[in-house]
């Protein structure tokens, strides 16, 4: 018999108690009714003696490296008989049955070109061997091009065959699914994705990332480390984490979603420049990160956004989003309220803001090195805190970081502080946003006098950008939308609170919950704590 958690609860109603064998002493060895695990027999040598693997999160975490990493652990206990091994395999199968959460079967796709090549080993080596252990069965697709496994969510797959999807490669990889999914889910409720302010149907499937990319941001701040063998058993447990996504238009015309990164000016030419440099692997991001810095190009144009509610904090307020975050959960709340309420604020009469049904917009004006706008905190192994240590998950916001013109040495400064402690907000040419949807015109731009003419914040906002700057010619950036290069640089952004949902906890608050342990206490009682 083999388990591979066993999560025992105090106060809960036991299920079943015996003396077992446990490393050559008799221990009582009792079964909650709270009991997370994942089984099956295992032939064993010995008749009168049954094994129980425990999965736990390692022990050492108090290594950094092993920091929110998850591990397999076995214990094995030695039954008196058959009869007492197959009435604890029978009992902890039947509660196993019961825990719906867990998938049963799993639709993954794996880019084998992520970062170093190594997703199809990875996912081979250390992930089918847990699937299979934890009898989910698999429906495995090696993708052959790019957005193969897009175009496949989108339109062949019977989404109701599967408890979940995977996807084995970097951001661009879980990109590509969430493109997929978001999509098809649109598409089979009617829904018109190009439609800026049109509310979106969440995604009834969620979706798994085993990390094999370069960056890997999305699977390392969901769930604090970027460890395949840690998603893989976030996946078996069937956890659930929400997620923000934002939509991002063009003149009333969808582009495309995007769950990190949004970046514009020093960001997009990174990218920009490392996609002529693929060859180099994950690297090509740091040798394009120097040459970009060492370029120091600014970009002229105007931003107009749109604040969050006061109750969903603020970007420098060192509340960090963790599991079960109450930030988050206000800002589900607030998107019920706001619903059927859309004005929140009244108006204020200033020449810098604009009002519209929903709240007042605040307009930006200037020379920038970045604009970027985190959805989460982007936290990665390159910047352990993220380019918005304070940004939160599923809270229906996204933190908008403008970085004015300034010297290159400020400029490192501020970088360098994304990979220490030092608050990169901290700096006078730096500025940060809480809000819901923001809009970017490039100067110059003929294409803004167009966007979303309904809209009488919009019109407003176009005219001053239009009239503003009439003979500058700087040129343009583009945008880095997690990974992928914008063809526009007019956009509008709105934030959808909780689109998705993914196979994981949300990064856990210090290390007591972190592992489970288990103790032998005096009296040859073993008990469990978590
Ligand atoms: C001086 C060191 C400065 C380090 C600054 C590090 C900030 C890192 C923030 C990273 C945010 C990442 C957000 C995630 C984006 C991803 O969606 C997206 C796609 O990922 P994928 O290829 O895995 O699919 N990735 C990216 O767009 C890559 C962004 C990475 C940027 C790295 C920039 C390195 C900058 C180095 C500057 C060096 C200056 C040195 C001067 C002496
Ligand atoms: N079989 C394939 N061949 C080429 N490109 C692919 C393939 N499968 C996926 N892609 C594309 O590769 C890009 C990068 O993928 P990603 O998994 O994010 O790796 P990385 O983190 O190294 O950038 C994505 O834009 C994705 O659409
Ligand atoms: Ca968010």
């Amino acid at each position: 018999m083999l388990i591979s958690e066993f999560f025992i609860m105090v106060n809960q109603p036991t299920l079943l108690s015996s003396q077992l064998f446990y490393e050559n002493r008799v221990v009582e060895v009792t079964l909650n009714r709270v009991m997370l695990g994942l089984w099956k027999e295992i032939e064993t040598r010995r008749k009168r003696s049954a094994s129980f693997n425990c999965i736990s999160k390692d022990v050492s975490y108090t290594e950094r490296t092993k920091h929110h990493c998850w591990r397999c652990k076995d214990i094995i206990f030695h039954c008196l008989d058959k009869a007492q091994r197959q009435q604890w395999v029978q009992t902890i199968n039947n509660q196993l049955s019961l825990l719906s959460i867990r998938p049963k079967r799993l639709l993954v796709y794996i880019n084998p070109y992520s970062g170093k090549q190594r997703g199809k080993w990875i996912y081979e080596q250390r992930v089918a061997p847990l699937f299979s252990r934890a009898s989910i069965s698999t429906d495995v697709i090696v993708t052959e091009s790019a957005n193969h496994a897009r175009d496949h969510l989108k339109t062949e797959v019977d989404l109701k065959q599967c408890d979940g999807v995977v996807c084995v490669g970097g951001d661009g990889m879980f990109s590509e699914v969430v493109h997929g999914l978001v999509s098809r889910t649109q598409s089979d409720s009617r829904v018109d994705q190009n439609q800026p302010n049109q509310d979106l149907v969440p995604c009834a499937l969620r979706i798994g990332i085993i990390p094999a990319g370069s960056t890997d941001c999305i699977c390392y701040s969901t769930t604090g480390t970027n460890d395949p063998v840690t998603s893989a058993l976030h996946i078996i447990m069937g956890d659930s984490q929400p997620m923000d996504v934002c939509s991002v238009h063009h003149n009333n015309t969808f582009l495309r979603y995007s769950v990190s990164l949004l970046g514009y000016g020093f960001y997009g030419d990174v990218l920009t420049d490392s996609e002529r440099k693929r060859w180099m692997g994950p690297s090509r991001y740091d040798f394009s990160g120097l040459k970009t810095f060492l370029t120091h190009q600014y970009y002229e144009g105007t931003v107009a956004f749109l604040p969050a509610k006061d109750n969903l904090g603020n970007p420098r307020d060192k509340i960090k989003c963790r599991t079960r975050c109450h930030i988050c959960e206000q800002g589900a709340n607030n998107g019920q309220l706001l619903s059927g309420d859309h004005v929140y604020k009244m108006a204020e009469e200033n020449s810098d803001e604009e009002t519209s049904g929903d709240g007042v917009w605040r307009v930006i004006r200037g020379k920038f090195l970045a604009i970027n706008a985190a959805c989460m905190s982007c936290a990665c192994p390159r910047s352990p805190r993220g380019l918005s240590p304070y940004a939160h998950l599923a809270d229906g916001t996204t933190d908008l970081i403008l970085v004015r013109k300034a010297s290159r040495l400020d400029f490192l400064r501020h970088l360098i502080r994304h990979t220490n402690k030092d608050d990169q907000f901290d700096m006078s040419f730096v500025e940060v946003h809480r809000v819901r949807r923001f809009r970017f015109a490039p100067k110059h731009s003929n294409v803004i006098s167009e966007v979303d003419l309904s809209e009488t914040s919009g019109k407003k906002i176009c005219n001053q950008v239009c009239t503003a700057h009439p003979n500058n010619d700087t040129g343009h950036s583009n945008w880095n939308c997690d990974g992928e290069i914008l063809p526009h640089a007019d956009i509008q952004v709105s934030v959808h609170c909780q689109l998705i949902r993914l196979f994981a906890r949300g990064v856990e608050r210090g290390t007591t919950f972190d592992t489970y342990t288990w103790s032998v206490i005096e009296g040859s009682n073993l008990s469990w704590q978590a």
